[in-house]
């Protein structure tokens, strides 16, 4: 059995923390509508809206839990920043975490946790992420010399330690979407795992097409309209970008099969068409003790019903962390992933969602991996990603989990359905999963 150590939670009955309201920005391709604007430019303007949409009281919001999973060292605690930003009282708590692509999974949680501490009644959770506005460091040469240029007390001194630096020590370093412990990219990742477990690149692309279909309708039969709000971004301030601009409603099979393989060009299958795209956005949801909600007369959502948190080796595939989260939070739960009236689970890339998807409903991994019997159980197309997911909405990393969240408590709703699910992988080797319940 593969060593995990997990946390998770349980909600007490008696007064379970609701999910009152949600909201996110479009999101938007890495370098288009919103190249102008910054994860917390974005992450201010979704939850000043969140307040005026759902009229509440900013004076009865006693924390703001929010987060970036590529922080940005200028507001390295942006929760805070989102605090001094809006309407909230300046004296509203506010702490930032980060937890790779499933931020605003942990960022909910904490929240909950906070609350069911006794700490908070009302709270706000959310995260965002700019990849048009990624911090770039510089060579650790160069850092070295500016701060003796910054020590220096003559000018000779100072010039004398510039003198040291090549034009090779200037050249800015791009955050990667590199793994540490690994040395490979999250694509470099994927593709290890679709070769490992043959998954086909027939296979990923009709998932990846299927994704921006459904998307498309979702978007078409007016679903998103009540989750996304409008920017009207800068410089020019005079288009309102109303919609995720990534998702292709006209795209074939045919297209997706003469994309070239991306990070293992001679041999691989994953491509700009099965990936998740680099993406700019900024969601939030604003939770309350069910009992709080009561009495403020708001009538919720649905409810967190329990979550937990998975860590595997990387090296036994690093974004698997779904088939590993998934069956903790339905232990604590108490309930079966046959039980799930809807499933959504984060599209880093389509080979990852497909191998996680083959692992919850294979006896081999359940053995072998879990520990367990019996496998965690299948989950039909029509429970699963019903309105698309990462693939064509994108994944603005800290903003997707509480998106998906909202979507899978609106979709319960719309459905009739009482329990839904969330999961998805971080970089890390971490899985996530939220079980809500409706009613
Ligand atoms: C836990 C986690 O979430 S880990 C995941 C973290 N996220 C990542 O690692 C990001 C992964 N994604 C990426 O790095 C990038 O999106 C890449 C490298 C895959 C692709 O980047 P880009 O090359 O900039 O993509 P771009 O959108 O320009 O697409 C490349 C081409 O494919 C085409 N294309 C993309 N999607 C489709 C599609 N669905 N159908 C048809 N054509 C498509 C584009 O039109 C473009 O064509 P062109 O070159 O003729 O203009």
């Amino acid at each position: 059995m593969t060593e995990s150590k997990h946390s998770a939670g349980m909600v007490q009955p008696g007064d379970r923390i609701a999910i009152v309201a949600g909201l996110r920005t479009p999101f938007a391709k890495q370098g288009s509508a919103f190249t102008h604007l910054t994860a917390l430019d974005l992450g201010r303007t979704v939850v000043r809206e969140l307040l005026a949409r759902s009229e509440m009281d900013p004076r009865e919001v006693g924390l703001v839990v929010y987060g970036q999973a590529i922080p940005n060292p200028t507001a390295p605690n942006v929760a805070r920043e989102i605090v001094l930003g809006t309407t909230l009282p300046k004296s509203t708590d506010a702490f930032t975490v980060v937890r790779a692509c499933a931020t605003s999974f942990q960022t909910t949680t904490s929240a909950a946790e906070a609350m069911l501490a006794g700490q908070h009644d009302v709270a706000i959770a959310g995260g965002a992420d700019s990849a048009s506005d990624v911090p770039v460091t510089v060579t650790k040469k160069l850092a070295h010399v500016l701060s003796l240029v910054q020590r220096a007390r003559t000018m000779t001194d100072k010039l004398r330690a510039l003198s040291d630096l090549s034009p090779r020590d200037l050249v800015p370093i791009p955050p990667a979407l590199r793994e540490p412990s690994t040395g490979l990219t999250m694509g470099e990742h994927a593709e290890r795992m679709a070769q490992r477990a043959s998954v086909s690149r027939e296979e990923q692309d009709r998932f990846a097409h299927q994704s921006h279909v459904r998307a498309s309708a979702a978007w078409t039969r007016g679903f998103f309209d009540a989750e996304v709000m409008h920017i009207v971004p800068p410089p020019a301030f005079d288009r309102p970008i109303d919609r995720d601009n990534m998702v292709r409603a006209d795209s074939s099979l045919e297209a997706y099969a003469k994309l070239r393989p991306v990070f293992d060009p001679d041999h691989g299958t994953v491509t700009a068409g099965n990936s998740s795209p680099l993406t700019d956005g900024a969601s939030a949801l604003l939770l309350m003790k069910e009992s709080k909600a009561k009495a403020l007369g708001f009538a919720p959502l649905g409810y967190l019903r329990s979550w937990g948190y998975a860590a595997l080796d990387p090296k036994d595939g690093l974004l698997m962390g779904p088939a590993y989260a998934v069956p903790i939070a339905l232990d604590r739960a108490k309930l079966r992933l046959a039980d799930m009236d809807v499933v959504d689970m984060h599209e880093a890339f389509a080979a990852q969602v497909i191998c996680n998807r083959r692992a919850l409903a294979s006896r081999r991994f359940a053995e072998e991996k879990l520990g367990r019997s019996a496998p965690i159980g299948e989950v039909d197309d029509d429970r699963f990603n019903v309105h698309g997911g990462s693939i064509a909405l994108g994944h603005p990393f800290g903003a997707t989990g509480a998106r998906m969240i909202h979507t899978v408590l609106r979709e319960l709703r719309r459905r009739g359905g009482q329990f839904g699910l969330a999961t998805a992988c971080a970089a890390g080797g971490l899985g996530a999963a939220v079980i809500l319940e409706v009613a």
